[in-house]
């Protein structure tokens, strides 16, 4: 069954969350069931890009992914859009498999997938007010209650920051959750400039507000707080 692909990409290295600097090949699907205000990935939902969008069987994908990466990754991770509304997305996670990668998700948590079990790291990542999106807790705690049950790798949950509401939500993720591994992103709040040194030196302000904020917290104990490497690496270039 064919995949609406918009990216194939890499190696690069994971910018974000539970296996940050690692390694990998991305792919990015098309289509979200959500519109956040701050997505650094509105093409892939927003239209614009729709005369772009490939729709590529399994096979195809990986002739796509050697095409770029030749034989120099053992890595690959699925984002979006969200993956996660692609139902047959399983056979893509059989054959990279077959062909011994490991294989990283990124997904809101809006919708179960019984393939999410074979991901090797998992990465469910709720949004925080800010997004404007509203959370549904109970499909979350569904989706969270049978990786904690059924899950062959490992998953976590990240939440992007970008002001005090959010951390709020933050907290109540933690104290929701606690068992399960917390990852705090500080949010990129300006996705149009294209001057790296000024957004580095504005995320670097970010991520030490956001620190400041955590290390206050008597809730917060347990959790990672970092920033989306690749952003401070490579601005807001498309690809990398
Ligand atoms: C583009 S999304 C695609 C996967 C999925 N739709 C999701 O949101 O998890 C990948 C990750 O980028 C994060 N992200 C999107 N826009 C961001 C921004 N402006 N600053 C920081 N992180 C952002 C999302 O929260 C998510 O964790
Ligand atoms: N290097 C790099 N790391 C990433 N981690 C998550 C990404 C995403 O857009 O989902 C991403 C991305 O686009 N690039
Ligand atoms: S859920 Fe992910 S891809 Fe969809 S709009 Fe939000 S950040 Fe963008
Ligand atoms: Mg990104």
């Amino acid at each position: 069954m064919k995949i609406p692909v918009l990216e194939i990409f890499g190696p690069t290295i994971q910018g974000e969350g539970m296996v940050i600097g690692r390694k990998t090949m991305f792919i990015r699907t098309a289509g979200c069931d959500y519109s956040c205000s701050w997505c650094d990935s509105k093409f892939t939902w927003d239209g614009s890009e729709k005369s772009n969008i490939q729709l590529l069987e399994p096979e195809e994908i990986w002739e796509a992914l050697t095409e770029e990466g030749g034989d120099r990754f053992g890595h690959v991770t699925i984002s979006g859009g969200n993956p996660g509304l692609l139902a047959h997305l399983n056979e893509l996670v059989k054959l990279l498999h077959e062909k011994n990668m490991n294989i990283a998700l990124e997904t809101q948590g809006s919708k179960w997938q019984p393939w999410f079990i074979d991901i090797d790291d998992l990465t469910l990542s709720p949004k925080p007010p800010s997004s404007g999106m509203q959370t549904n807790f109970e499909k979350l705690d569904q989706i969270i209650d049978r990786l904690r049950q059924d899950q062959n790798g490992t998953f976590s949950l990240k939440v992007v920051i970008f002001n005090e509401d959010d951390l709020t939500y933050a907290v109540n993720m933690h104290q929701r959750y606690p068992d399960v591994e917390l990852f705090l992103q500080v949010g990129n709040d300006d996705l149009e400039t294209m001057n790296n040194e000024k957004l580095l030196g504005h995320m670097l302000r970010n991520y030490e507000q956001l620190i400041d904020l955590v290390m206050e917290s008597h809730v917060l104990k347990d959790v990672r707080v970092l920033p989306q490497l690749h952003t401070y690496l490579w601005g807001n270039k498309r690809g990398v």
